[in-house]
């Protein structure tokens, strides 16, 4: 048998930066497997990441570490045949991204647990991206943002742009005091060698070092029953002014208040040819960008947000206000 193929888990809290670093890692280089993972069952990430050759795989509805653990094997097991079958080319790792609520203990564990791809694939690193500006109170907040803190074998810090020298030197400290065995890194200056290198485990139980590629690991768990943050997404067909369009996303900021965590869409607009690209995290501004064309094929216009909060159906409730707002009746699916 071949060796194992290498996996490589990104992950980070929602709206971290992954995305933006997965794509610029795709331009760098051509020899990816990717597969990413959506919490919601409509997708946006996929579309977003760059089409540059390498094959992309989605898993949607559900976080990889417990929802859709299952769709993860049958994908990992899928890959593996198509590159032996000469079906894919020879990718040489496969790079993860997580949903940004995922625990990536449980990635781990689908490998750990499965003696047919524990033999196919290693796991190579644990990369978490860490926004700069937002990460103290996500991880002072959400158990989410500790987990892959902790889990990590490296930290990327992202949006470093707009952060004062104050908020990265606090963030540092914090991140060294709860995950002293990871580097901390800028990750505008992490490029995609960083997908070759191996890090040394320890084993949870003996808490010796292990040959890399193990994938047990020491770090503390910390608890947290079930997820806290729940996605909803809505799609629609036809055109809405730019204006319109900003007076909704006001609204829905305003009646969301701080359990928005996250939002983003791609929304078809009044004489733009290409969509716009909507994107928000929770105390930042709203971030639009004209695309020049449609991703991915998909020309629906799509929603998506992430409430935090004990009550899953919250989510929804915004988009259908959104919808009526908008006057959107042709909704092709929720
Ligand atoms: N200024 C600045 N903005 C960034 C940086 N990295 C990401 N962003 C912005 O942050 C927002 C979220 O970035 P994404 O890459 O989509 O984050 P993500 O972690 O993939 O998001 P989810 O998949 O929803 O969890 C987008 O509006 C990006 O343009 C950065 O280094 N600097």
């Amino acid at each position: 048998m071949t060796a194992p193929i290498p996996l490589v888990v990104l992950t980070g809290f929602l709206g971290s930066g992954k995305t933006t670093l997965l794509n610029r890692w795709l331009d760098q280089r051509g020899d990816l497997a990717v597969v990413i993972n959506e919490l919601g069952e409509i997708g946006i990430d996929k579309d977003l990441a760059r089409r540059v050759g390498a094959p992309i795989s989605l898993l949607a509805g559900g976080c990889v570490c417990c929802a859709v653990q299952g769709t993860l094997r049958t994908t990992l097991r899928n890959l593996y045949m198509a590159r032996a079958g000469g079906d894919l080319p020879p990718f040489s790792t496969v790079l993860l991204e997580t949903t940004g609520a995922a625990d990536p203990f449980g990635v781990t564990a689908v490998l750990e647990q499965d003696a047919w791809l524990r033999k196919r694939f290693t796991l190579r690193s644990i990369l978490t991206t860490v926004d700069t500006v937002a990460g103290e109170a996500a991880l002072a907040r959400f158990p989410e943002a500790l987990e892959q803190v902790t889990a990590a074998d490296q930290l990327l810090l992202t949006k470093t742009d707009r952060a004062t020298a104050a908020q990265r030197g606090a963030l540092v400290d914090a991140l060294r005091r709860l995950n002293p065995r990871a580097g901390v890194d800028d990750a505008a200056s992490a490029d995609a060698g960083l997908l070759d290198r191996d890090f040394p485990r320890q084993c949870r139980i003996t808490g010796t070092l292990a040959p890399t590629g193990a994938v047990a690991t020491l770090a503390p768990r910390p608890k947290r029953r079930g997820h806290h943050l729940h996605p909803s997404g809505l799609r629609w067909r036809g055109r809405i002014a730019y204006d319109r369009l900003q007076e909704a996303l006001a609204a829905l900021r305003a009646e969301a208040g701080d359990e928005l965590v996250r939002l983003k869409g791609l929304v078809a607009i009044d004489k733009l040819d290409g969509p716009l690209l909507i994107q928000a995290v929770a105390g930042q501004a709203v971030e639009v960008a004209p695309l020049p064309a449609w991703p991915g094929g998909d020309e629906d216009s799509r929603l998506v947000v992430i409430a935090a909060g004990e009550d899953a159906g919250t989510p929804t409730r915004w988009l259908e206000h959104w919808r009526i707002y908008l006057g959107l009746a042709d909704v092709a699916s929720a």
